[in-house]
């Protein structure tokens, strides 16, 4: 069997297995051998880069209560789930988009920029907004995220 933590994947697209490393994420096509180090492989098109953009909704119990839309953020979190489900429901029937709506309502500095805050990879983001965002197929739009940040709705754009 492949060292501790790869796993024998098998591609569809090639018809061969594959190997991937569940701690790096980094995919290789040979075997490896416990020598395989992640600077020797060279990744396959895994998705290790993703993008996007979201609306963030900041309450009383966020790790920083402050933004640029105001100094001290006073709002309950249950307040909050209240605004940005209302948000949600107003981008999924279509009357608005999050872009737009970020740039005046996101508690987050990317809300100049439409909330998008261009491409990370694994491990730069909080857990709960990596593993939302990485679950989402490119154009989805999450459903109410909750990180230490506050409350957020994701559109993973690339
Ligand atoms: N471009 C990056 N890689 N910046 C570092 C990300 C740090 C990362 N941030 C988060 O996980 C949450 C989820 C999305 C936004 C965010 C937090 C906060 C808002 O929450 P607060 O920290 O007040 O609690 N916004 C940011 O970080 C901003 N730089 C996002 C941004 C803004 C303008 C331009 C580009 C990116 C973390 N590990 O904490």
């Amino acid at each position: 069997p492949p060292p501790a933590d790869w796993e024998e994947r098998h591609s569809n697209s090639r018809g061969v297995p594959y190997y991937f490393n569940r701690t790096t994420r980094q995919s290789v096509w040979e075997r490896p051998t416990p020598s395989t180090s992640a600077s020797s492989t060279i990744t396959i098109g895994a998705p290790q880069k993703v993008r996007a953009s979201h609306l963030l909704v900041k309450h009383a119990e966020s790790r920083r209560p402050s933004s640029w839309k105001s100094p001290t953020i006073t709002r309950s979190k249950e307040e909050a789930r209240k605004i940005i489900t209302g948000f949600r429901k107003r981008i999924v029937s279509g009357e608005t988009d999050l872009p737009t709506l970020a740039k005046t309502e996101s508690d987050c500095s990317s809300a100049q920029q439409g909330g998008d805050f261009g491409f990370f990879g694994p491990k730069q983001m909080q857990k709960a907004f990596e593993d939302a965002t990485y679950a989402l197929q490119v154009g989805e739009l999450s459903g109410v995220v909750d990180s230490d940040s506050g409350l957020h709705l994701i559109l993973r754009t690339a």
